[in-house]
């Protein structure tokens, strides 16, 4: 029967820490020099009575920051071999629970064996001291892996099994890995380890059914793809592996949409931060070390989070504000604001200050509404390396959108629809609206008449406001020139009063105006 460590352990450990005591009272007794040789011989003899070697892989590194990257391999690398071995096991569910992984439990051992040499794997969970009482789970527990093997094949192991299970632990994590939505918690639950939460990320948006221009779609392909095997090139250059969009659009332009496709595409967790929730610049740089690599960090309606000179965003009615200021508990409140609050510059050192670079295969994607009202500082080139316009629908558009929700190619409408589209503004998300059928069997017919409709109207209606607009400024346009016509009338006429005055009233006129005065009253005559 195979003897496991913790057997083994039991055995030996009673007779190492005998010679750990013995040696210890001897080393009293010698003088300094003989010290260091007795030392040596017990190392000698420790290593001849236990000749294994253990290394420990802790779940987290960095004063418990990150969660280390060899940890979360091992795990996966054991829970597609655990499941032969291990007497205790942990379930998951993964990909939308159709499958379910098994990795070894806590304080669990299992044998592995690599190129005929014995490997021992222990699984180990301390809980640090922390009297108090909790219902809730507790922080303070260390999780590690020990990988024990006999000091003879100390070679192997350090040198190609460690390799092997970063790679394969790797691989199965791909294979199962059910990908993330996270979301920035505005609360911060003592109890929670990190300050994100997440979902399964279940997004279905794809580039095929992503209605645009195909120029930009696959330029935009082209650009993740190069990102994607681009880890030699950054290092090359010197550049951290990142890379930011700055999707702007209208809305309903599919900003939003075009995220989850390049989430899907690249195969990446999504991180949606809500900056409103992100108590100072500190806690934003906690959000962004506990950020994976292969993630994209999406900020959404980064005009709403901001504003140009860095202050938080807040708006109110001057009534709120009136209560606010007479409420002394909101004042005090409000006061914590002010000192909790992320800058632009907060901001600008979370895309690329030193710390960003603290992780590789990062997207920044930034979406607004308002691209003019961003700060130039933050979507310069570098910070947001690539700029994507999300428009109004194109027939080229059109036509994605109509073979997603009818599967329809062609159809006799299309002429007239292309036409429309030129004429009219559309957002895709309108055009999808009209397109999708609207009961159980509605004809396709419907539904292009339906869009064609609309688009008519919508045509008409951009006609009316056209006109009205030209009317307004028409309209502004005559009551500038009436209070231009009424300012010239009243200067003149100042100006007439003035000399008058200068040639009556004072007796003594200024000789300027009474040169004018002259000078008018000949021409007169
Ligand atoms: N280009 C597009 N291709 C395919 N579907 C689209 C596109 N644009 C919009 N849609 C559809 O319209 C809906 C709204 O789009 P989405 O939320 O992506 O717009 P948005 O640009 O993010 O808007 P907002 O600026 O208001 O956030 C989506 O659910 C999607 O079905
Ligand atoms: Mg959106």
């Amino acid at each position: 029967m195979v003897m496991t460590m913790g057997e083994l352990w039991t055995q030996v450990g009673s007779l190492m820490a005998t010679v750990v005591f013995v040696c210890a009272i001897i080393q009293q007794y010698f003088p300094d020099p003989l010290r260091g040789h007795i030392d040596r011989y017990a190392h000698k003899l420790t290593g001849f009575l236990y000749p294994y070697i253990t290394i420990t892989f802790p779940e987290y590194t960095g004063e418990r920051l990150r969660r280390s990257e060899a940890f979360t391999a091992i795990q996966n690398y054991l829970a597609s071999r655990s499941s032969i071995r291990a007497t205790r096991m942990r379930a998951e569910a993964v990909k939308n629970t159709k499958s379910l992984i098994l990795s070894m439990d806590d304080n669990e051992e299992v044998i592995d064996e690599y190129e005929g040499v014995k490997i021992w794997w222990t699984s180990t969970k301390v809980m640090l001291n922390n009297k108090s009482f909790s219902r809730y789970p507790s922080n303070d527990e260390k999780r590690s892996y020990q990988l024990t093997f006999h000091r003879q094949h100390r070679e192997i192991i350090l040198e190609t099994f460690i390799h092997h299970i970063m790679e394969e632990g790797k691989s199965v994590e791909k294979k199962n890995r059910q990908r993330k939505l996270y979301m920035n918690s505005s609360k911060n639950e003592w109890w929670h380890k990190s300050n994100w939460r997440h979902v399964p990320f279940e997004h279905p948006a794809k580039f095929r059914t992503l209605a645009m221009d195909p120029e930009m779609k696959q330029g935009l392909i082209n650009d993740l793809i190069k990102f994607k095997n681009g880890k030699e090139y950054y290092e090359k250059v010197g550049k951290a592996w990142k890379r930011g969009y700055l999707l702007y659009g209208p809305p309903g332009t599919g900003k939003s949409t075009m995220i989850a496709a390049i989430a899907n595409f690249m195969e990446y967790d999504v991180y949606d931060l809500e900056l409103t929730s992100v108590k100072d610049n500190s806690e934003l740089k906690k959000l962004l070390i506990e950020i994976s690599n292969k993630s994209i960090i999406v900020i959404e309606d980064i005009d709403c989070s901001l504003d140009l000179t860095g202050q938080r965003k807040k708006k109110k009615t001057e009534d709120e504000e009136d209560k606010e200021m007479k409420d002394p508990v909101k004042e005090a409140e409000k006061e914590e604001e002010k000192q909790s609050k992320v800058t632009l510059s907060g901001l600008l050192n979370f895309i690329d200050g030193i710390w960003s670079a603290c992780g590789g295969e990062r997207l920044i994607i930034f979406t607004t509404n308002h691209k003019e009202k961003l700060d130039e500082a933050l979507i310069r080139r570098g910070r947001m390396d690539k700029h994507i316009e999300m428009s109004y629908c194109s027939f080229a558009a059109f036509k994605v959108l109509s073979m997603n929700y009818l599967d329809v190619e062609w159809h006799e409408s299309y002429h007239r629809i292309d036409q429309l589209l030129k004429e009219t503004e559309m957002t895709p998300a309108d055009v999808a609206e009209n397109l999708m059928p609207k009961y159980e069997g509605e004809e396709t017919d419907e539904c292009f008449k339906r869009l064609v409709n609309a688009l008519e109207r919508g045509k008409e209606e951009a006609k009316k406001k056209a006109e009205e607009e030209a009317e307004a400024a028409k309209e502004a346009e005559k009551e500038k020139e009436e209070k231009e016509a009424a300012t010239k009338k009243e200067e003149e006429s100042s100006i007439y009063t003035a000399e008058n005055n200068g040639i009556k009233c004072n007796g003594v006129a200024t000789k300027e105006a009474k040169e004018n005065g002259h000078m008018e009253n000949n021409q007169n005559s």
